[in-house]
């Protein structure tokens, strides 16, 4: 069901079941709480500063809450490195505390300028990545970004000698594949046939394949290169781009947005605070159970409720005033299919001119369409993660985010 020829470097498709990692168990850890924001002060520790983190992608949506979360939660950072290929203004105000916080504009396609932002660092958070599933960019850059890119941070930890390498991966290099199978409250470690099409996808398997398989690589200096993958499900809360269209799509709208999805079709949804925590627990606990955490993957989940895509946001833009029309979708399936090939149709002919990205294409609709759920408990089994924000604590701070931009909208 996705677009068309779109394998990762825009050839074929991609196939095969990612590479999973054998099970194993290990203890249970403590739990934090997190300060909203960096003026809060820093996380109180006797401990010695001597670490040196490098973040790509820093200022995503993502990267931004890993960043505020490091500089909150890692009492042994001396440096932080935020490399992106755009930086955000906000950094400056990052840089008033103990923390060394050097911004770094570059290019992960780029193999020398992410040696020469790897050089030094204990730790890689690898988060930089082109998030494209509405046909913006080509395969072709998808693939650059997401695969060369992520060859070029494994080859800088290798030359480099840095040892600890997290990849921020994703729920789609498992799925839903393009027989639209359901995925529900799966695993790690549940069957699934990872069958892709869409470069997004694609690319993101390919990369995630890479990573694990760096694990175990002698580093500059003899020892062995250390890497684990996250897999997001749908990440929510302050700063998510599709949640902003979606308000603003309704406030277009009159108020209202209309129902396309039943309300039967269940996504699993992830705050990002708590995908941010548990990128800075998996890269501090990654450095003392490399045995048991090195080449695994692990998905990221809270408490965040299992509900159709447009319920869940409902959540957040309901109180906002939004109104979801209908309690079953107002349009039959095979005119939502026919709209998507439309807009796909006219994003191909309106290109050469200016880009046409509507949220309905192919591809989401089918993946709207599918549901995918994940129940697991790995993370907490091998390094003691807990959410640090309840499904209250996240959706109130997300709909909090969500008025702010409201006073903007009027
Ligand atoms: N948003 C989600 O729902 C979700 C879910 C699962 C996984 N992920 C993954 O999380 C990561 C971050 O996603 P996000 O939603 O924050 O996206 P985002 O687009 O907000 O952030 C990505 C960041 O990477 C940077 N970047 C892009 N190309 C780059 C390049 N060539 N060189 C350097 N930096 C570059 C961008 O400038 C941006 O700041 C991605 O790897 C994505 O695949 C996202
Ligand atoms: C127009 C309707 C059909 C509307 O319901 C479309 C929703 C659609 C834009 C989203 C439905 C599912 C989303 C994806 C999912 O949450 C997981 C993702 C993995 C992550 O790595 C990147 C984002 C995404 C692909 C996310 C994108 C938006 C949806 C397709």
């Amino acid at each position: 069901m996705g677009q068309e020829g779109g394998g990762a470097s825009g050839r074929g498709r991609c196939v095969g079941r990612p590479a999973g990692a054998p099970k194993e168990d290990g203890p249970s850890g403590g739990q934090f709480e997190y300060l909203g924001t960096v003026a809060a002060g820093m996380a109180d520790s006797t401990e010695v500063r001597e670490l040196v983190y490098l973040v790509t992608g820093g200022c995503g949506f993502l990267g931004e809450h890993v960043v505020r979360m490091l500089l909150q939660r890692e009492p042994r950072l001396l440096e932080l490195r935020v490399f992106d290929l755009h930086l955000g203004a906000w950094l400056e105000e990052l840089k008033t505390g103990p923390v060394q916080v050097t911004a770094i504009q570059g290019d992960v396609t780029q193999a020398h300028e992410v040696a020469a932002a790897v050089a030094g660092a204990h730790v890689v958070i690898h988060t930089a990545g082109l998030v494209d599933v509405f046909g913006r960019a080509s395969p072709e850059t998808i693939y650059e970004v997401n695969v060369q890119g992520t060859k070029n941070v494994i080859e800088a930890c290798v030359q480099t000698g840095t040892r600890f390498l997290v990849y921020t991966s994703s729920m789609e290099v498992v799925g839903p594949n393009i027989k639209g199978h359901h995925f529900y409250r799966g695993n790690e470690d549940t069957p699934y046939e990872a069958v892709h099409r869409h470069p997004y996808p694609c690319s993101k398997a390919q990369a995630e394949r890479l990573v694990l398989e760096a694990n175990g690589r002698k580093v500059h200096g003899g020892l062995p290169l250390v890497t684990c993958a996250l897999r997001p499900t749908g990440i929510y809360g302050e700063g998510h781009q599709i949640m902003r269209d979606f308000y603003h799509q309704g406030l277009r709208l009159g108020g209202r947005l209309f129902r396309t999805i039943p309300a039967s079709v269940e996504h699993g949804r992830v705050y990002v605070g708590n995908v941010a925590w548990m990128h800075v627990l998996v890269a501090r606990e990654l450095q003392q159970r490399a045995a048991l955490m090195g080449g695994q993957v692990y998905f990221c989940y809270d408490q965040s409720p299992y509900k159709s895509y447009e319920d869940f946001n409902m959540e957040f833009l309901g109180p906002c005033g939004l109104r979801l029309v209908e309690t079953r979708p107002l349009v039959p399936y095979w005119l939502l299919m026919l709209l998507a090939a439309l807009n796909a149709l006219l994003q191909w002919l309106l290109r050469p001119l200016l880009l046409y990205a509507p949220l309905l294409n192919p591809y989401t609709l089918a993946v709207a369409n599918t549901a995918f759920t994940v129940n697991t408990d790995k993370a907490q089994r091998h390094f003691g993660y807990e959410p640090l924000f309840s499904w209250e604590d996240s959706r109130t701070r997300t709909i909090r985010w969500v008025q702010a931009m409201e006073g903007s909208a009027r």
